[in-house]
């Protein structure tokens, strides 16, 4: 089958085409899961790779790589722009030494590229920008490109001409250039052939052009055009050579060059100086200049992180090449100093202009406070930052829906298996100062609010804060300019936590205290979502419990105390002195309240002042159910905690509290309850969450109605007394079979197959989608909704064939047993039956029928006639239906009959 599977994808890539599951599921009539696991497979074993929009699209890696001449390093993109991006970098790959290329010099190095690039001898290009900003260096990179791209040959020279150093003597440039034959002017005491003639085949770049006299302009502009040119001294002969040229200046052209001679280039190049290029670059900047003089004077170096930030912050006139030049001063002054393995650079050793300029008094007093850089760390501070950058980006870009949750998850689990990658594993670096600081800060939050991490997830958002903390300017500046997309994703994120946004603040707050950094929205989100993603405890659910009490630690007392018996984070404490009035105390819990996002129970056990004045202070908004309980002791909080953790709906658990303890409470009903719709099934939660997918992708993102799953037999069980209904606005359940709760809408999955009872899921909708909205939701419905749909997403056994068994079994009961099962019953029962059979494929039998013993005791007629009509599915399958099962089957057709 994968041989099968990589013959189609190879067959679309060498069209440019990217192969879907369906594609490969339709030609090869296999379900769409098991497709999905085996191309999978390929992409882990490296020889797809895929793209996961979607609807994801596989590419063969080595035929993409043939065609596009492109080197394929990753196994998923999350985008077609991300592929993109990492293919136009294959093409760039020359420019590479150029920090910037791809992000403030892309513009400039695509310019470059073309004009080297054009046909017959390339067009003369000028680059033009202030001083020390790279030209001397593009220009160098462009004669690379031209040669490994055979534009010139490996042997043709690059040859430079600083036609400022000709300033005072115009015509020995001229004749330098164009050359020149023996006694032709005083001092030509030999003949020299030119640079013109020298540079023949391949590139001559004329820094500081505008030092060319007018006279050499015209010359010059004669060769552009024609490709031909005198000697100085010779007049009658024509020389002519083949030259690709690139001019540069600091000087605005226009005011420095003849029209004529800048209207024969074509292409200027304007390249931005160096506090143009954001604070990023700089770092990039900073970390491989210094990585060069390592490599020049052989020694290792450490760097001061108040130089560091120094030479971040400060405006160079020069650009890079004066920062370039301020760090070779550094290097020395270190090296004058001392001579060992390792070099130290500290604020002593700036250049003097910087460290009058820029040196402040209080930087000095704190030197002890300095720590130093390893030339290493900064290496991977720039790589760091650069993938939580590419994080961010990638989150920003997942739109609001039903599963963005995952989605999120599964992307901030890449940007971890990159790291894990790279580093292969993460070291606990103790030595490390921030690491050292954000380690306690993490841990000490954590045992307060009882998260259980694994070490190693505990070490990747260590890494994941360090990596923020170590560049926080240009993460700030990042947040900031995408300032409406980051808000909008904090919504997201809050609206996807609980309480873990309110210890998320508390580390945040910590953070700021201790490493005096400013927390933006973005990290408070990741910190965030990162806590319920990697917490192994019990999920901290949406009942807030808070101890609220006078005294220097009475309430955080009796709350750790008690979430250490209860071995769960459940209660929140608030320590008041003892003096405090009770408005004081109300201004303190909202202040509270409002870090922590949505909850919909709150209970609050207070020591004293009056439960009326409390509740009546507490803000209004609060979008939850209030219970207030006073005289809190341990005890109370031990009893209360643990109803709390077995869900006991607020009233019972506050009413059984006080009978016990004969205390007040008083209940505050605030909470609108949220509009949801079930998915629910006899076939059990796997079922039930397949449909609930189904349907969700009917609908258009952003739907204010949330789906959920929920156990059958609990509805079952409890009907109206289940805690789903005191929480949620239950519209309607949509499963295989009816649950029976009375006033209850129930659709079976049966009529949305046989296109029926749509009308009534559309009355449910109609509030929150618009009329058009309808119209595309039911168009969905019917495609999501056929039966070989619904079954090629509920099962890996091939649905066709599985469909084929349970339909001819199902008419030989009808036969065998005597009876007339209705169409639409048919079709639900297809689908039942067919997950049935996956579960006991999978050794997953539902085993809590209820009614057990009345079906064995009275209806053995029923299993006996099921046993006999299905056996041929049973040895097909090579399972035997169980009698509980069977009683699921009863249920169908007795309910439906
Ligand atoms: N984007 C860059 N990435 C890495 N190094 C750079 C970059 N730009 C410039 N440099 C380095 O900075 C130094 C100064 O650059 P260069 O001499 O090319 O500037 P320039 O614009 O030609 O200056 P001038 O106008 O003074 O001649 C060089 O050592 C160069 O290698």
């Amino acid at each position: 089958m994968k041989d099968k599977i990589i013959e189609i994808v190879i067959e679309n890539t060498q069209k440019g085409k990217g192969t879907t599951i369906a594609m490969l599921s339709e030609s090869l009539e296999k379900s769409k899961n098991f497709i999905s696991r085996e191309s999978n497979q390929l992409v882990e074993d490296g020889v797809l790779f895929c793209i996961q929009n979607k609807e994801p699209q596989y590419f063969h890696k080595s035929i993409f790589e043939q065609s596009h001449q492109v080197e394929i390093a990753k196994k998923i993109f999350l985008s077609e722009a991300e592929l993109k991006n990492h293919t136009q970098k294959e093409e760039l790959k020359d420019f590479q030494k150029l920090i910037g290329y791809q992000d403030s010099l892309s513009d400039c190095v695509e310019q470059c590229i073309a004009a080297i690039s054009y046909p017959n001898n390339s067009l003369p290009v000028l680059l033009n920008g202030p001083t020390g900003t790279g030209k001397s260096f593009i220009a160098q990179l462009m004669y690379e490109y031209a040669v490994n791209h055979n534009i010139i040959g490996e042997d043709k020279p690059f040859v430079t001409v600083n036609c400022s150093e000709y300033a005072n003597n115009p015509e020995l440039l001229t004749a330098n250039l164009f050359g020149h034959k023996k006694g032709s002017f005083t001092g030509a005491d030999k003949d020299n052939v030119g640079l013109i003639q020298a540079a023949n085949g391949g590139i001559l770049f004329l820094d500081e052009v505008h030092c060319l006299k007018a006279e050499c302009q015209e010359k010059l502009f004669l060769f552009m055009d024609k490709g031909i040119y005198h000697k100085v001294g010779e007049n009658e002969k024509w020389e002519t050579s083949h030259v690709r040229l690139i001019f540069a200046t600091t000087e605005k052209p226009e005011e420095v060059l003849l029209k004529t001679f800048l209207r024969r280039v074509p292409i200027t190049v304007m390249i931005p100086s160096l506090k143009d290029r954001g604070i990023y670059e700089r770092i990039q900047l900073i970390h491989s200049i210094f990585a060069q003089e390592e490599q020049l004077i052989k020694r290792n170096i450490k760097i001061s992180n108040f130089v560091y930030n120094l030479l971040i912050e400060y405006d160079f006139e020069g650009n890079i090449g004066d920062l370039k030049n301020n760090i070779k001063v550094c290097c020395a002054n270190a090296l004058r100093e001392k001579a060992d393995d390792t070099l130290e650079i500290h604020m002593r050793h700036l250049p003097k202009t910087l460290f009058r300029k820029e040196l402040n008094i209080k930087t000095l007093q704190n030197e002890s406070d300095d720590r130093l850089l390893s030339i290493a760390e900064l290496s991977n501070e720039v790589k760091d930052n650069n993938r939580v950058i590419q994080l961010y980006n990638q989150l920003l870009a997942i739109p609001k829906q039903m599963d963005s949750e995952e989605v999120i998850f599964q992307t901030i689990k890449n940007y971890y298996d990159q790291i894990l990658y790279d580093k292969k594993t993460i070291q606990d670096n103790k030595s490390d100062y921030l690491m050292n600081e954000i380690s306690i800060i993490i841990k000490d939050v954590m045992k307060r609010y009882n998260y259980k991490i694994s070490n190693n997830d505990y070490l990747l958002l260590m890494q994941y804060i360090r990596s923020v903390m170590s560049s926080p300017v240009r993460i700030r500046n990042w947040v900031m300019n995408h300032k409406d997309a980051v808000d909008a994703f904090y919504k997201l994120s809050s609206s996807l936590t609980n309480r873990e946004s309110m210890v998320a603040t508390v580390i945040s707050e910590q953070i700021n205290n201790r490493l005096d950094t400013a927390i933006d929205n973005m990290f408070a989100s990741l910190l965030s979502l990162n806590l319920k993603m990697m917490n192994k405890g019990e999920p901290i659910n949406s009942r807030i419990g808070i101890i609220l009490a006078h005294g220097y630690s009475t309430a955080s007392s009796i709350a750790s105390a008690t979430n250490k018996l209860l071995g769960q984070y459940v209660f929140d404490s608030i320590d008041m002195p003892i003096e405090v009035t009770t408005q004081e105390i109300i201004e303190e819990l909202n202040e509270y309240l409002s870090k922590i996002n949505h909850y919909q129970e709150l209970v609050l056990l207070v020591d004293m002042g009056s439960l009326e004045e409390i509740y009546k202070g507490i803000e209004t908004e609060i979008n939850a159910d209030i219970g207030i309980i006073n005289n809190i002791t341990t005890k109370l909080a031990l009893e209360i905690g643990n109803e709390l953790k077995l869900d006991t709906p607020l009233d019972t658990l506050l009413k059984n509290a006080c009978e016990q303890n004969s205390f007040q409470y008083h209940i505050i009903e605030k909470k609108q309850k949220e509009d949801i719709l079930v998915c629910a099934c006899a076939s059990g939660m796997g079922t039930a969450e397949k449909i609930r997918q189904l349907l969700s992708s009917s609908l258009p993102t952003g739907i204010n109605l949330s789906i959920l799953t929920y156990d059958y037999n609990q509805l079952l069980e409890k009907e109206h007394r289940d805690n789903l209904f005191e929480r949620y606005n239950v519209k309607c359940v949509i499963g295989t079979l009816n649950p029976g709760i009375d006033n209850l809408l129930f659709i079976p999955i049966e009529e949305l197959i046989m296109n029926q009872d749509i009308e009534i899921l559309e009355d449910v909708f109609k509030q929150y989608l618009s009329p058009q909205e309808i119209t595309d939701f039911k168009q969905r419905l019917l495609r999501n909704f056929s039966l070989t749909n619904i079954m090629n997403h509920l099962t890996i056994l091939n649905p066709n064939k599985l469909l084929e068994h349970v339909a001819t079994a199902l008419d030989d009961f009808q036969q065998n047993y005597g009876i007339r099962i209705e169409n639409n019953t048919c079709v639900g029962l297809y689908v039942h039956i067919c997950c049935m059979i996956e579960r006991l494929v999978t050794h997953q039998p539902l085993d809590n029928y209820l009614d057990i013993e009345d079906l064995q005791a009275n209806h053995q007629d029923f299993i006996t006639s099921i046993r006999q009509t299905f056996a041929s599915v049973e040895k097909y399958y090579s399972v035997e239906i169980p009698d509980d099962e069977i009683g699921y089957i009863y249920d169908y057709i007795s309910n439906n009959l």
